[in-house]
């Protein structure tokens, strides 16, 4: 008896040291791009301060902790506040993360990024990103040099998420607040607070808690390695704008776009993507001409659905689907990478 209880304890211990270096050998890899998660500013005690200001180095040694759960590597790819996040950025990005996974260079990335456009750049990623390795985007709500900076904290937890093998073929992930969120669904909902990040339809994938990630669901959306868009040799995207709806909104941003040679545009209309006769008339010559319109909502949740209100046939709009206006615009801005088909289109908002 005594020697197979010292039998299932040896075998305990086994496991959980092969459990332990496993995770410790993940190479993990951080691509720090600015945001207030490196943010400082003149004193603890004042809200004022500058995004992006302090290298990557010095926002991991805030986090010792984190060369216990994995191989860690950084490198600095911008140093900007996300209120400046570019095509230019998000392109270099892109090309950056399939590199590193095409080389072996890492087994996942954990992305340091302003939280005012994290969305987007994650959502951006989840479609052309070509591997289901785990990419985990991070920020703060306040700056490194705050009292209770949350920013290292974020860190360690995204870090975990990344290192964790339940963590693939998720897409990508945004880790903020001891929550995980898809990027398909997740979205900033306050100005200021800690708890921003929330998907206003469904909920966090997945929690955690004590260095440890449980997740719950997995989108069944598809990601960039089932999707058409390789960025690869791009430099640029299409100019997709975004309009706005709103109580006697007359069409002037709208035709403005159109007149500056927008291939699209998001209208954010209310309600389930409504307008008034004034913009019905603007996107009905705006269709006419072959400008891709894609109808969207100012409400922070709800679908936009084909046919309610409005008949998109007869306008000859296309439906959001449940995405906000901004990730709208990067699925069409990557939709006419590939077609300037509006059926396929539409697709895609109910595919991806
Ligand atoms: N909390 C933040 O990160 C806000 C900042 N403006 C940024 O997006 O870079």
């Amino acid at each position: 008896m005594k020697r197979s209880l010292s039998k299932i304890y040896l075998l305990i211990v086994a496991v959980t040291i092969s459990f332990t270096s496993f995770a410790q050998n993940v190479r993990v890899k951080i691509l720090a791009t600015g945001g207030t998660i490196a943010g400082a500013g003149a004193s603890a005690d004042r809200a004022a301060y500058t995004a992006g200001k302090l290298p990557i180095d010095e926002l991991l040694n805030a986090v010792p902790q984190i060369h216990k759960l994995a191989k860690i590597t950084g490198e600095q790819v911008a140093s900007i506040g996300s209120q400046d996040m570019s095509v230019e950025v998000w392109l270099k990005l892109a090309k950056r993360i399939n590199e590193i996974f095409a080389k072996n260079e890492a087994d996942a990335i954990v992305i340091t990024h302003g939280t005012d456009t994290q969305e987007e750049t994650a959502f951006f990623l989840d479609l052309t990103v070509k591997y289901n390795k785990p990419v985990v985007l991070v920020g703060a709500m306040r700056p490194a040099t705050a009292i209770s900076a949350d920013g290292p904290k974020n860190l360690l937890d995204a870090v975990v998420v990344a290192a964790d093998p339940n963590s693939q073929g998720r897409g990508v992930m945004l880790a903020m607040n001891e929550r995980v969120f898809d990027a398909k669904s997740v979205t900033k909902t306050n100005s200021t607070s800690l708890e921003t990040f929330l998907s206003t339809n469904f909920g966090p994938i997945g929690l955690i808690y004590d260095k440890k990630v449980q997740y719950y669901y997995t989108p069944v959306r598809q990601s960039g390695a089932n999707t058409p868009f390789d960025v690869s040799k791009l430099t640029t995207l299409p100019r997709v704008d975004v309009a706005y709806m709103y109580a006697d909104a007359d069409p002037t941003a709208l035709n403005a776009f159109v007149d500056a040679g927008a291939k699209g545009v998001v209208f954010t209309g209310v309600g389930n993507g409504n307008m008034n006769k004034k913009n019905y008339d603007a996107i009905k010559a705006a269709t006419d001409k072959g400008v891709i319109i894609v109808r969207a909502t100012r409400t922070p949740g709800g679908r936009v659905t084909l046919h309610d209100e409005v008949d998109d046939a007869a306008l000859g709009t296309i439906v959001s689907d449940d995405y906000n206006a901004q990730k709208a615009r990067i699925l069409l801005m990557l939709a006419l990478t590939t077609t300037t088909d509006k059926a396929k289109i539409q697709d895609m908002y109910f595919k991806y």
